[in-house]
């Protein structure tokens, strides 16, 4: 692996507090791709199962089912081909629960059956192994065993009789295999589309060596199931590679209370060390603490230390905390029915429900609320889906200023959301004779093209796009339709 990591620019250091960190070995710029690789191993989530290839993770509407376990599909005769070797021990085992009328085991420990798989089929030289994708890189990722509570290790332990039932006749050590269990916990990663919705999950061992950080200078995409990182801001010679585990709209608590309960670790970034001035705490309490009622501030109201009152961090007013749990209650609770609205597909009952949380989150937290922002995000959704272009042209633009705030302005959720506002304006606009959507599309170009590649399919969309709507307001200036 050294040898692969020279020839990528990158080295590998250990530091007591975080154990092996990933580090440039020359400058990297913004856009540059640091790091690409393939997973040891992967599975899709049982929704994109019957739209995507199992081998390449892509969408294909010539989707072949496998004819023996009908359980994996196949876009291709060459991706079936591919995977053959490994999918052979798994298909007997699918034909076999499926005869005995079980149900297919859950995509977790179906990455699991299908490490022990190619471990035990490279060890036998049936497989091919090479210097990045040998179990001795997934060997060496850290378990956090020891840390890891009993509750779960129970569950490990009864995930990994199930492996040990469905893998016979081949050998499997239940310790082992409960470790495997806990380092998949702490180190796979969720196998995400263009624009971040999560299609599997994958353990790709060169990519784990990459510590956390909440403000990080790469950021991880995928081309299928193929990981790569990718500079968004310039990485010195000498500086750590950084990536975000957990989701960064949030308070440094959250964040913190995140990263301790599945990574165990206390993140010590520039971000959460900044929590401890005002400045941070003033942050946070935007981020996620209730709005003061003084008309005339922008503050926000946080619960005093060992006080039953809350006090805004501005102008100093103190307010009744028990209305504002009572309010918060009941916004947690609609919104829960809200998600379950949207997951049974019922858009027109998830809006009505959403926009109920809104007018209570409204009066609740700040403008720059993650909640609200969260809230605003699910209305845009519901709205695209129900055809309310309008609403959810209101809604884009609402959150656009607390996703500039909660993620970094190089943050490919912030350039998604600009295309998403540039896409809505233009499609908007054209109607209205006016065309507003040039502005935002570039900027979301200017960040898709660091975060995503200026190759990337989503970017060409998008410049496409820019190209069609520029001829069209120089024709509407030229024409005196435009300013
Ligand atoms: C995916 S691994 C990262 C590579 C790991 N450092 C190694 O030695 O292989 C995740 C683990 O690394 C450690 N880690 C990652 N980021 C960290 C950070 N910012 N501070 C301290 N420990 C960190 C934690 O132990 C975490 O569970």
């Amino acid at each position: 692996m050294e040898q692969y990591l020279v020839d990528h620019g990158l080295k590998v250091t250990v530091v007591d507090t975080k154990g092996r960190c990933l580090v440039a070995d020359r400058d990297f710029s913004p856009g540059e791709i640091v790091l690409d690789q393939e997973p040891y191993s992967s599975v899709l989530d049982a929704e994109s199962k019957s739209l995507r290839c199992d081998a390449c993770f892509r969408c294909s509407e010539n989707l072949q089912r496998c004819s023996a376990c009908k359980s994996v599909s196949y876009c291709c005769t060459s991706c079936q081909r591919k995977e053959w070797k490994l999918h052979k021990s798994e298909c007997q085992m699918m034909v076999k629960l499926s005869q005995a009328k079980q149900k297919l085991p859950p995509p977790s420990l179906r990455l699991i059956v299908r490490l022990v798989i190619k471990r035990r089929l490279q060890a036998s030289n049936v497989f091919p192994r090479t210097n990045v994708d040998n179990f001795e890189i997934v060997e060496a990722l850290p378990t956090h065993f020891s840390e890891t509570g009993e509750e779960r290790l129970v569950l490990y332990a009864q995930m990994s009789n199930l492996v040990k039932a469905i893998v016979t006749p081949l050998e499997v050590d239940l310790k082992e295999t409960c470790e495997l269990f806990c380092r998949i916990a702490c180190n796979a990663h969720t196998i995400c589309d263009d624009e971040f919705r999560p299609v599997g999950t994958g353990l790709y061992p060169v990519v784990s060596i990459i510590n956390h950080s909440c403000a990080p200078n790469s950021v991880l995409l995928f081309d299928g199931r193929r990981a790569i990182v990718r500079a968004i801001q310039k990485i010195d010679r000498g500086t750590e590679v950084t990536l975000s585990y957990v989701e960064l709209a949030g308070s440094t608590k959250t964040r913190q209370k995140a990263l301790k309960e599945q990574y165990y670790f206390s993140c010590h970034c520039t971000r959460c060390m900044n929590a401890e001035t005002t400045e941070g705490t003033r942050e946070d309490s935007i981020l996620e603490g209730y709005k003061c009622s003084n008309e005339q501030c922008d503050g926000a109201v946080i619960q005093e230390r060992d006080q039953p009152y809350f006090r805004c961090i501005l102008c100093g007013l103190t307010h009744d905390g028990d209305k504002f749990k009572r309010l918060e209650s009941m916004a947690t609770k609609l919104t829960e029915e809200a998600n379950a609205a949207v997951k049974s597909g019922n858009d027109a009952r998830a809006r009505s429900i959403f926009e109920q949380t809104e007018a209570i989150q409204t009066t609740l937290y700040h403008r720059y609320s993650v909640h609200l922002m969260r809230t605003r995000d699910g209305l845009l959704k519901v709205c695209m889906s129900l055809k309310d272009w309008n609403a959810a042209l209101k809604y884009c633009h609402l959150t656009l200023p607390a996703y500039e705030r909660s993620y970094s302005m190089k943050s490919p959720l912030v350039g998604l959301q600009y295309y998403t506002l540039g896409k809505l304006q233009w499609f908007l606009g054209d109607s209205l004779e006016e065309i507003s959507g040039v502005e935002v599309l570039n900027r979301a170009k200017e960040i898709l093209s660091i975060t995503h590649g200026s190759s990337s399919k989503l970017v060409q969309e998008l410049s496409s796009m820019l190209l069609e709507v520029n001829m069209e307001a120089a024709y509407r200036v030229q024409k005196g339709l435009m300013k």
